[in-house]
């Protein structure tokens, strides 16, 4: 097996290569908790053999949950194997079907992430409600509230606050209380999002197993996906996160894709975790 530290615009990951080992990865809690400790990482991506895709794509957390979605890492993982193999487009089955990727001539990688679920059960939430704008409010500590968040499944679970100043929000005082609330069965990815112009949004994402990361992929097209449906941009956005710009873009079709910067960091010598 190889791996290799990468990230996509900040949001951190440890990429292990298990292709080619005939049987799937198993990474027990104490095997991620030492990668961690050596490496720290938002997510680890695994590569397995897959008989018809490129790859089998899976995710783990920094807390070692096991999950659908990561639109960055999706990403990285693209990129590692267009390195590889001289090609520009590649799939990936992941546990919500399967994904494509392409790379772009600027260097970037952009990802189809399908189409978003939009349904209350599709989340999940714990009861009935309109996603568009959830029937949650959350208090801030010096007083005030947040509201009414969108709600968006990328094959992950996502919470979106609309808010007017970004920068003045304790997200680390108030996401683990949004990412444990008992109206979203599974957890959430809590984003919080300033929109500056139809065209561009500033987000920061309080991510479900890994805390405030530098970028969340998935969490930038729930944004944009959350946003259109209120009438805030188009169907198109750059989301700037804080490891870098991510554009986003809502097809016709339904599917959403994911794009921005990956960087290669080195080879990681992971013999005897995992
Ligand atoms: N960094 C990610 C999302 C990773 C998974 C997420 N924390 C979850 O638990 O669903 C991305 O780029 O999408």
């Amino acid at each position: 097996m190889r791996a290799w530290a990468m990230n996509g615009a900040g949001n951190a990951f440890i990429v292990i290569d298990a292709r080619g080992r005939g049987r799937p990865l198993e990474l027990s809690p104490a095997q991620l908790a030492a990668l961690h400790a050596r490496h720290p990482f938002d997510q680890i991506m695994g590569l397995e053999d897959h008989g018809v895709a490129d790859a089998t794509l899976r995710v783990w957390n920094a807390d070692g949950g096991e999950v659908g979605a990561c639109g960055n890492g999706t990403r990285a993982a693209a990129w590692l194997l267009f390195r590889d193999h001289a090609r520009s487009r590649l799939t990936f089955a992941a546990r919500g079907g399967v994904l494509s990727a392409r790379q772009m001539d600027n260097g970037a990688v952009e990802v189809d992430l399908g189409q978003p679920g939009l349904g209350w059960r599709d989340i999940p939430l714990a009861r009935e409600m309109d996603t568009v704008r959830l029937d949650y409010t959350v208090p801030l500590p010096g007083g005030g509230r947040l509201e009414g968040p969108g709600a968006v499944s990328m094959g992950n679970p996502h919470a979106v606050f609309f808010v007017d100043d970004l920068a003045a929000l304790p997200l680390a005082d108030i996401g683990p209380a949004i990412e444990h609330d008992p109206l979203f069965p599974e957890r959430v990815n809590a984003g919080f999002a300033q929109v500056i112009d139809r065209q561009t949004i500033r987000l920061r994402v309080w991510e479900r197993g890994a805390g405030l990361t530098l970028a969340c992929g998935t969490g930038a097209c729930a944004a944009l996906v959350a946003a259109h449906r209120r009438g805030l941009t188009g169907r198109e956005a750059v989301i700037i996160a804080d490891g870098g710009e991510l554009p986003v873009r809502w097809d016709a079709d339904g599917h959403v894709h994911l794009s921005g910067p990956v960087e290669m960091e080195g080879g990681l010598d992971i013999e005897g975790l995992a």
